[in-house]
């Protein structure tokens, strides 16, 4: 089975700086009767992993967010009562097959897919909509808590990092590159713990891909110029390495790092900046091993790139977050 995903997304890599229309859960008109999700007969289950059978049994609670491919709501189960996050993506059967495989703490867990049966007859990009059944992440995602927040402590972005360089590991050993490693693709639940979310433009390594799926401002100078840095034998998961990297340093400094905090992220200058610019300086107020590990990862050339494995041994992963030390409260991801 070909695993080939042709939807090319986030031609403008505005992800970053444009503020979201995110309609607080508390804004959301909560109703004393809510309405199944999807009135058609016609949803049905492709796949479970639980005992989520029926897409009428979730109830909308609330808005959680909005992304590219739509709208994130809160729903409950009207029988297990449990709350989940539900996504409706067109096109996105390589997704559902990718979130079938994965099964780790390290990723946002994928209770059941339902086929909405929306699919036209000129359709022939491998389906109509999906509705994911994910779960859910009380704390948002890592761009919410940046919003919050501003800029993290290191302790906390030790931790993040250590999180995600375990789920890439697991990712990557089943041959999967997650080629959108970003800020709202990092969700954090209300134990502090982050996971890797959107498979939307993940690709199974060795089978055909465009280069261009993903979001600029995050991705590897590789992947903007193959021809430039090895061409076809290039290391596909050595890019989301260079996405961890920027994700960290971001947090560090509260602004995307490649240009100033005001500056237009369009694509000519991300390009220039990614691919052409010298390497960043490194903010002299961090710590040696943060640096380090920065570094390690926006390395441009992706053969002298630090691996996953590499990071995991890393020095600045290897800390106590800040919670562990002074308390739950204090943690800006935890408390
Ligand atoms: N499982 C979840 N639990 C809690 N909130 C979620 C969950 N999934 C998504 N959200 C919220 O919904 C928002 C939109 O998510 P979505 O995946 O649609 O878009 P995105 O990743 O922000 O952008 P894009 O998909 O366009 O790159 C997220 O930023 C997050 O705040």
């Amino acid at each position: 089975m070909t695993l080939v995903i042709r939807e090319r997304r986030h031609k403008q890599a505005l992800t970053l700086s444009l503020p979201k229309p995110k309609i607080p859960p508390s804004d959301f008109p909560y109703q004393t009767h809510t309405p199944p999700l999807f009135s058609s007969p016609s949803s049905h289950l492709i796949n479970s992993c639980s005992y989520i059978r029926n897409i009428s049994d979730l109830e909308k609670v609330a808005v959680l967010g909005h992304g590219y491919g739509g709208t994130v709501y809160k729903v409950h189960h009207k029988e297990n009562h449990s709350f989940y996050a539900l996504k409706v993506r067109r096109f996105k059967t390589l997704e559902a097959e990718i979130l079938k495989r994965v099964d780790s703490p390290y990723i946002v867990k994928c209770h059941a897919v339902f086929d909405n049966g929306a699919c036209s007859e000129s359709d022939n990009n491998g389906g109509g909509d999906l509705s994911f059944v994910m779960e859910y992440m009380e704390r948002g995602s890592l761009d919410d808590v940046l919003r919050e927040h501003h800029r993290l402590p290191e302790e906390v972005i030790s931790v993040m990092a250590n999180r995600v360089l375990e789920g890439l590991k697991y990712l990557h050993g089943m041959k999967i590159v997650h080629r959108d490693i970003k800020p709202s693709n990092l969700l954090v639940n209300d134990k502090g713990e982050v996971k890797i979310a959107d498979f939307g433009v993940s690709h199974v390594v060795e089978e055909e891909a465009d280069s261009n799926d993903g979001t600029y401002a995050y991705m590897s100078p590789e992947r903007f110029d193959l021809s430039r840095w090895g061409g076809e034998n290039v290391d596909e998961f050595a890019g989301d390495v260079w996405s961890l990297g920027v994700v960290m340093l971001e947090c560090f400094l509260g602004h995307f790092p490649f240009i100033d905090p005001g500056q237009k992220p369009d694509l000519v200058t991300l390009v220039c900046a990614i691919c052409f610019g010298e390497k960043l300086e490194m903010p002299e107020e961090a710590s040696p091993e943060f640096q380090s590990f920065v570094k390690r990862c926006l390395e441009k050339d992706w053969r002298k790139r630090a691996t996953v494995l590499e990071l995991l041994h890393h020095p600045f992963v290897n800390r106590n977050c800040c919670c562990s030390s002074r308390g739950l409260e204090d943690c800006v991801l935890c408390g």
